[in-house]
């Protein structure tokens, strides 16, 4: 039988990383962000902002001028430029269909840098038939559906709502990556077949930029963990608990009202020390 796993939140505080009187920045890891653009510049910041508030060691930000101004002004801690990291994102805030040279340059330098990649809205339709390293993919629901169909398994909306497990795993399968489909109940898939259900989220999640915040959440859980990420089974579970981080995180920034995406990322903190206790 396939292992399922109905995600808790002692499973995922094995995946956070609480530093000790050993660490550095270096060691607690480092994100590599190509995300945002001309058009969604807010995609960058919110990612950005997201994986410094989950405990990256360091966020190195690659974009355009225009961005990583806004980003630096949202957060002078992040530092600009390709360097070594622990993890990359890729993707958010980009336009998939015209990503440009540069940004497609990014995407290459990422997929081929060795270490795990979160890959996010514009990076999907620059994913190879399948992946070679680690990576996880993060679509929603019309997302995961133009990833199959450019695969040559087309899936109209509502078959894919009535079995989310099955495409899902159908993704990871057909792409050697990790696949983390978004929505009210998120679910990972583990290209081996496990597959790791997270609870139902508050659905005043359903807003916009909440998904950039989510991958600033991967980002900076993967990165911290990525000296225990040795197989694609790994990166489901640190994939899970950045998941879970997140789901909570909006809840407590809820309390049974809106919320906005970056007061999801401001909850963060807060919830890492409550998970950790
Ligand atoms: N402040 C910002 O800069 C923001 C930037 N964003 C960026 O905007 C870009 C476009 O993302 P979108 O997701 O809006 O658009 P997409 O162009 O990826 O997809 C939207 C299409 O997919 C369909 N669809 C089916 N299921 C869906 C689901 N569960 N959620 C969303 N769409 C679904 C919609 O009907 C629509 O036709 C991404 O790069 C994203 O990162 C968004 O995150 C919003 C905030
Ligand atoms: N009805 C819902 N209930 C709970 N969470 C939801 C619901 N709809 C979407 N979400 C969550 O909100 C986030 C939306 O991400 P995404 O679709 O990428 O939006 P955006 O591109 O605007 O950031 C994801 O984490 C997803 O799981």
């Amino acid at each position: 039988m396939i292992e399922e796993t109905d995600w808790t939140n002692d499973d995922a505080v094995r995946w956070l990383r609480r530093p000790t009187a050993e660490d550095d920045k270096y060691s607690r890891g480092v994100v590599g962000m190509a995300t945002g653009s001309e058009r969604y510049p807010g995609a960058a910041v919110l990612g950005v902002d997201a994986a410094v508030r989950a405990g990256a060691g360091m966020v190195r930000y690659v974009g355009p001028d225009a961005v990583a101004h806004l980003v630096l002004q949202r957060r002078p801690e992040v530092v600009r430029g390709i360097g070594r990291v622990q993890a990359w994102l890729i993707g958010s805030g980009v336009d998939g269909e015209e990503p440009g040279e540069e940004r497609t340059a990014d995407f290459r330098h990422a997929l081929e840098d060795g270490v795990p990649v979160v890959i996010d809205a514009g990076a999907l339709p620059a994913v190879p038939g399948r992946v070679d390293g680690l990576a996880v993919l993060t679509p929603h629901a019309g997302e995961l559906r133009r990833l199959l169909a450019a695969r040559g398994t087309e899936v109209d909306a509502d078959a894919l709502s009535r079995d989310r497990d099955g495409w899902a795993r159908r993704a990871a399968a057909d792409t050697g990556a990790v696949v983390l489909l978004k929505g009210s109940r998120t679910v990972v898939a583990e290209p081996g077949g496990r597959l790791i259900r997270l609870p139902e989220a508050t659905p005043w999640l359903s807003t916009a930029g909440t998904g950039d915040v989510l991958a600033g959440v991967l980002g900076a859980v993967i990165a911290g963990s990525a000296g225990r990420i040795g197989s694609t089974v790994e990166l489901a579970e640190s994939a899970a608990a950045g998941s879970l981080l997140h789901a909570l995180a909006a809840a407590s920034a809820s309390g049974g009202g809106p919320i906005a995406a970056l007061d999801v990322a401001e909850a963060l903190p807060t919830t890492i020390a409550r998970l950790l206790s």
